[in-house]
């Protein structure tokens, strides 16, 4: 199992979000996390990241465990919502600093491919990236997360303020990665989305993970929100 999510707790004060949350990722499997807004899914990636720290509970990569080792933590990549860059900098510079807090010491041409391949031009990368737009922003970010090789990669939201184009771009980019005995975890809004890209969704409602669903290809998208509905009980989809 790359990923194992056992009995996780987590308060904000007296405010409990997270309780006996459960959740398992396979190797080459694209898992999405839906919930509505506010419901915790943020802060389960934070946990996961280790950005964070749970109350009690485990969270193990291919058996070990994430918050004893900082080794087993540089599995991990991360791709926040917003990604953080020093604006003065470039990309390259940008990516050679967060390699550098992973400890590893990407080739020039690992960075040159792995931007080709988020769709930044050269010349783009060589500029600050306080001039860049945010569908830029979202490519660096991007980068930023896969830059260390991490064998489970986590993202919040990944395809907002990116085109059409980058956006199917990047689900090419996440669909090779997972082919490589990887693994992903991805929260979305976007029914049509998971359906392009997800193996399995789990639903994240009442503190922990109440439904879950292997994708079948043939599932539509209608088919998928009344699903999501009655896994959170509600009328609607917000
Ligand atoms: N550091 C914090 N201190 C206090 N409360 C927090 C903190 N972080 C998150 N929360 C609260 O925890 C709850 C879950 O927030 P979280 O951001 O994890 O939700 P979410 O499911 O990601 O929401 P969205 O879909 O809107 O992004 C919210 O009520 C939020 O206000």
């Amino acid at each position: 199992m790359l990923l194992e999510v056992k009995e996780l707790y987590k308060k904000f004060g007296s405010k409990a979000v997270i309780e006996n949350l459960n959740l398992h990722l396979h190797s080459n499997e694209i898992v999405a996390l839906m919930g509505q807004n506010g419901v915790g899914k943020t802060t389960l990636l934070n946990i996961l990241t280790g950005l964070i720290y749970p109350d009690s509970g485990d969270v193990t990569i291919e058996g070990k465990n994430l918050f004893n080792q900082v080794e087993i933590r540089k599995q991990i990549g991360y791709i926040p919502v917003d990604g953080f860059f020093y604006d003065h900098l470039n990309a390259y510079e940008n990516l050679e600093m967060v390699a550098c807090l992973y400890g590893v010491k990407p080739k020039k041409t690992d960075i040159e491919q792995l931007l080709e391949q988020v769709g930044l031009y050269p010349e783009d990368a060589k500029r600050p990236t306080g001039t860049y737009s945010s569908g830029m922003k979202q490519k660096l970010n991007f980068a930023s997360g896969m830059i260390h090789q991490p064998k489970l990669l986590v993202l919040d939201e990944p395809f907002n303020a990116l085109d059409p184009q980058t956006t199917s771009i990047f689900k090419n980019l996440l669909k090779d990665f997972v082919n490589k005995g990887k693994g992903i975890l991805f929260t979305s809004h976007l029914p049509e989305t998971i359906l392009q890209l997800a193996d399995r969704v789990v639903v994240m409602s009442n503190k922990k993970i109440e439904s879950e669903l292997t994708l079948e290809k043939s599932l539509r998208v209608e088919q998928l929100l009344n699903w999501f509905n009655s896994a959170i009980n509600i009328g609607g989809y917000q």
